[in-house]
């Protein structure tokens, strides 16, 4: 018992609670966050790429407790860019991961050089549309390295899309707002205007909160762009992307119970990775014919910092197994004093707010039965003792927050 919670202390030994307060920061120790990335998704990032040249609009669901990121809270002296409101050295703009493509149509600049027979743009004129040269000496590389340059701040997002940016129509869902402290909606909201990310829609997609505002935000978006090598088809074909169990699948689901009276099509899950591969496109609406590609979440190849990870982790974006439920828990517990939620309190019964993990961990096993048996030597034979159970404790507090008990929480 002692061991397990020691170890706990160990990996997230910090600074330590500050008498009479909270700890001001997270020790990470020596975590490396290139583990937590599988290396399957790279084959999701490929398949995507395909889909996103056939798509009229890009639908990026995030999850709306890390919608703010560092970008917001940067540390001391240091800022993301130029926009920001933070003074200090701006870090640099975001690299496009993927071959860049072209603004104007669906063709991958590095992938079709001119004439190409997948370009089908009939406002350009030939050279220099798909004039390919050193990137220097190309124009549409220059446009989409600016366009990738706006960097929305969220926890996790996929390079890919910032390379799409300004090609798709593109709209952000902000889902499960049902667990996100709605007080951080106008900053988030004006933030990512600031940012250059203008369609923003929060969602509940258990109880269809705000979905209905998402099929006339497409129709409205699909109608002022031109569509190129899509203006003959009447259909309108819609990508949904994101980082794993952000609730895409669920999405779906949604707008088809509101507009087609329709059940499942595709599946829905607690844990990440539901959703395996591209699948084909599901049907969303009829007027106008609206149809919906669900992708497999994936994360960034780079996630940044442990903090982002961390986050991700805690919103069920990485497998638990991957981060270590000891240190989420931890991490948890640092977060919730830090922004003043104390649900916990009362629902495993402490008699004050604390800032150390063990104790907080045993009146959760202790509350919520959180025990296993074990067998003891003794000198006059084995004896059976009830014992709790740190880890399914920790499991178990971190349940209680993906499900709201522990309150509103918004993690950036
Ligand atoms: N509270 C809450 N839970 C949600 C919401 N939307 C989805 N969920 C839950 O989040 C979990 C993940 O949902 P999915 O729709 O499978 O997510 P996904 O993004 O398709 O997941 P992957 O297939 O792993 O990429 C499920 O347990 C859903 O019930 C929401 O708006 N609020």
């Amino acid at each position: 018992m002692r061991g397990w919670a020691g170890a706990v202390r160990a990996a997230a030994a910090g600074p330590g609670p500050v008498p009479g307060g909270f700890r001001k920061r997270f020790d990470f120790g020596s975590r490396d966050v290139v583990s937590w990335f599988p290396g399957h998704m790279a084959k999701g990032l490929r398949q995507m790429r395909a889909s996103l040249r056939r798509a009229d609009c890009l639908i990026e669901v995030h999850d709306a407790r890390i919608s703010s990121d560092t970008a917001l809270h940067p540390p001391p002296g240091v800022t993301r860019g130029s926009r920001s409101r933070h003074a200090g050295t701006p870090l640099p703009a975001p690299v496009p991961l993927l071959a860049p493509m072209c603004p104007s149509c669906p063709v991958s600049l590095q992938a079709a050089p001119f004439p190409s027979p997948l370009c089908t743009n009939p406002i350009n004129s030939p050279p220099p549309h798909h004039q390919i040269g050193p990137p220097s000496t190309c124009s549409h590389v220059s446009t989409v390295t600016l366009l990738s340059g706006i960097h929305i701040p969220l926890s996790g997002r996929n390079p890919m899309l910032q390379e799409a940016l300004g090609i798709r129509p593109h709209i952000l869902v902000l889902n499960k707002m049902d667990l996100a402290d709605p007080r951080c909606q106008p900053t988030v909201l004006e933030h990512l205007k600031q940012q250059g990310c203008s369609h923003v829609v929060f969602s509940d997609c258990q109880r269809d909160g705000n979905i209905k505002k998402i099929v006339p935000l497409v129709a409205k978006l699909v109608g002022n762009s031109p569509r190129y090598h899509r203006a003959e088809s009447t259909e309108y074909s819609i990508l949904v992307i994101g980082v794993p169990n952000v609730g895409k699948s669920s999405l779906i689901n949604s707008l088809r119970r509101l507009h087609l009276k329709k059940g499942k099509a595709t599946a829905v899950g607690g844990e990440p990775g539901i959703t395996k591969a591209v699948l084909t496109r599901i049907q969303v609406c009829e007027k106008p014919p609206m149809y919906l590609v669900d992708t497999p979440g994936v994360l960034p190849p780079k996630l940044g910092d442990v903090e982002t990870g961390m986050k991700l982790a805690l919103c069920g974006a990485i497998c638990d197994h991957l981060v270590g439920e000891d240190i989420m828990a931890d991490y948890l517990l640092y977060t919730l004093n830090k922004r003043q939620q104390f649900r916990y309190v009362q629902r495993y019964g402490l008699a004050k707010a604390c800032d150390d993990i063990e104790p907080v961990l045993r009146h959760v096993a202790l509350t919520q039965g959180r025990t296993q048996k074990v067998k003891v030597l003794t000198g006059t034979g084995n004896v059976n003792m009830t014992m709790l159970s740190y880890p399914a404790a920790a499991y178990e507090f971190l349940r209680d927050f993906r499900a709201g008990r522990l309150g509103r929480v918004t993690l950036d």
